[in-house]
C-alpha cells in the first residue's frame, strides 16, 4: 500500500481526494492536515467518509509528513513551496494542486501570485502534471504540478489543433464558465448564494491568473507564441467547468478530417472522450468523474472551429488528476480508484 498525506484537508479539493481515495485499492491515507480542526475526527467533519475514515485532522508536521511515501498539497498558493524542498529531501514524492510550481518563469509567476517565490530550484524541476501531454515525465517525478482547473479543460481542447498546426496560433478564445466550487471553501462574501444565486457573471476578463498558465501549455504544443483571450465566468452552479474555445484554420478542411484528429490524438487516453461532432457537451456528464468530455462544431462555411470542452473541477480539474499524476507515478493502473462514472442526473 502507498502511504498518503493529505495537507490542506478541510478544502473542498482535499475532501474531494479523501473521497476518491476511500475506495483506491492501492493507497491508505496515513495523514490529513487542518490547522483550524486539528483533533476532529475526520468522520465527524464530512458524513459521507463516514465508515471510510479512522483518522482525524493533524496540524501540517512536516517530520510526520515525510513519513509519507507521497504527500498532496490542497493548499493555497505560497503553501507548497515552502514545505517541498524538505519532503523531497526526505524522499517524500509530492503532488501539488496549488500553482507554486505551475509556471516556468518565476517572474511570471511572482507578478500574478504577488507574492516572489521561494523554491526557485523546485520550480524548474517539476513537471506539469497534464498527463495527456507529459506522462512520460510523470512517471520518475518527485514533484508534480497538478494544472488549475480552467486550465486543464482549455488546454485539452486546444492541443490537437495546436500540436497538428492546423490553426492560426495568434488569435485563440477561451470563453470559460465554472461552478462556485472552483473558488474553495473559504467564507467570502461574493461567492454567498444570495449574491451568486439566478445570476451569471463574467470576472477577471482584464485578465486572471490562470492566463499565464493557459498560454505557458498552449505555447509548448503550438512550438511558439500564441495570442489567447481568456474570460472566465461564474455560475450559480457548484461543480463543473464548460470552456467553449475558438480558433480560426488556416486552411480549408472537412469536418471528418477535424473529427479524425481529435478521435486520433485522445484514442488512447482513458479520461478525455472525444464526442461525435456537433454534440454539445454537459457539465452533469463529468459531474463527480475524471473525464473531460468534449465536441467539435463549425458553422456553415465558417472557418472557426468551436470546441466545447466540460469537466468536474474538483475532479479532472483538481483531486482526480492528481491521483491519475500519483497511478502514474507509482506505476498503477492509471484508473485506479478514478473508474466511477458521473452522476448523472
Ligand atoms: N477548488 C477548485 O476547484 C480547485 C482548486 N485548486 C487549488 O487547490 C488548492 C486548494 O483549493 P481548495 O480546496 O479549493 O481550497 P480551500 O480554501 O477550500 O482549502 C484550503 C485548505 O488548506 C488549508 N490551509 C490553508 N492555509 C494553510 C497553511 N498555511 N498551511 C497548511 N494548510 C493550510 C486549509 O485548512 P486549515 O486552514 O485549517 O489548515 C484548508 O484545508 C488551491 O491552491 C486551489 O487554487 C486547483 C484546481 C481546482
Ligand atoms: C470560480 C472560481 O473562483 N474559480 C477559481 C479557479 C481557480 C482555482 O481554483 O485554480 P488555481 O489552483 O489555479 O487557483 C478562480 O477563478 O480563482
Amino acid at each position: 500500500m502507498i502511504k498518503v498525506g493529505i495537507v490542506g484537508g478541510t478544502g473542498y479539493t482535499g475532501v474531494e481526494l479523501l473521497r476518491i481515495l476511500a475506495t483506491h485499492p492501492e493507497v491508505e491515507v496515513a495523514m490529513i492536515t487542518s490547522r483550524s480542526e486539528a483533533g476532529q475526527p475526520v468522520a465527524d467533519m464530512y458524513p459521507n467518509l463516514r465508515g471510510y475514515y479512522d483518522l482525524a485532522f493533524t496540524e501540517p508536521d512536516e517530520a510526520t509528513l515525510a513519513q509519507c511515501d507521497l504527500v498532496f498539497f490542497a493548499t493555497p498558493h505560497g503553501v507548497a513551496m515552502r514545505m517541498v524542498p524538505g519532503l523531497i529531501a526526505a524522499g517524500t514524492r509530492v503532488v501539488d494542486l496549488s500553482a507554486d510550481f505551475r509556471i516556468r518563469d518565476l517572474d511570471v509567476w511572482a507578478k500574478w501570485y504577488g507574492m516572489p517565490h521561494e523554491s526557485a530550484e523546485w520550480a524548474g524541476r517539476a513537471v506539469y502534471g497534464l498527463p495527456e501531454v507529459f506522462r512520460e515525465q510523470i512517471r520518475e517525478a518527485q514533484l508534480v504540478a497538478n494544472p488549475g482547473c480552467y486550465p486543464t479543460a482549455v488546454q485539452l481542447g486546444f492541443l490537437p489543433l495546436l500540436e497538428s498546426g492546423l490553426v492560426n496560433p495568434a488569435h485563440l478564445v477561451a470563453d470559460a464558465k465554472s461552478g462556485a466550487s472552483g473558488a474553495g471553501r473559504q467564507g467570502k462574501i461574493g461567492m454567498l448564494h444570495g449574491e451568486i444565486g439566478e445570476s451569471f457573471k463574467a470576472y477577471g476578463a482584464s485578465g486572471h491568473r490562470h492566463l499565464p498558465e493557459i498560454r505557458q501549455g498552449l505555447e509548448l504544443a503550438a512550438g511558439g507564441r500564441v495570442g489567447v483571450t481568456f474570460v472566465p465566468h461564474l455560475l450559480p452552479m457548484i461543480r463543473g467547468i464548460e470552456a467553449t474555445l475558438y480558433a480560426e484554420v488556416r486552411d480549408p478542411v472537412s469536418f471528418d478530417t477535424l473529427q479524425g484528429l481529435f478521435e486520433k490524438r485522445y484514442a488512447n487516453e482513458p479520461f478525455v472522450d472525444v464526442m461525435p461532432f456537433g454534440a454539445h457537451p454537459e457539465t452533469r456528464s463529468v459531474r463527480g468523474a475524471n473525464h473531460c468530455r468534449m465536441a467539435l462544431h463549425r458553422q456553415e462555411d465558417s472557418p472557426v472551429i468551436i470546441v466545447s470542452s466540460v469537466i468536474d473541477n474538483l475532479v479532472k480539474g483538481a483531486a482526480g488528476q492528481a491521483v491519475q499524476n500519483m497511478n502514474i507515478m507509482f506505476g498503477l493502473e492509471e484508473t485506479a480508484g478514478l473508474a466511477a462514472p458521473a452522476l448523472l442526473p
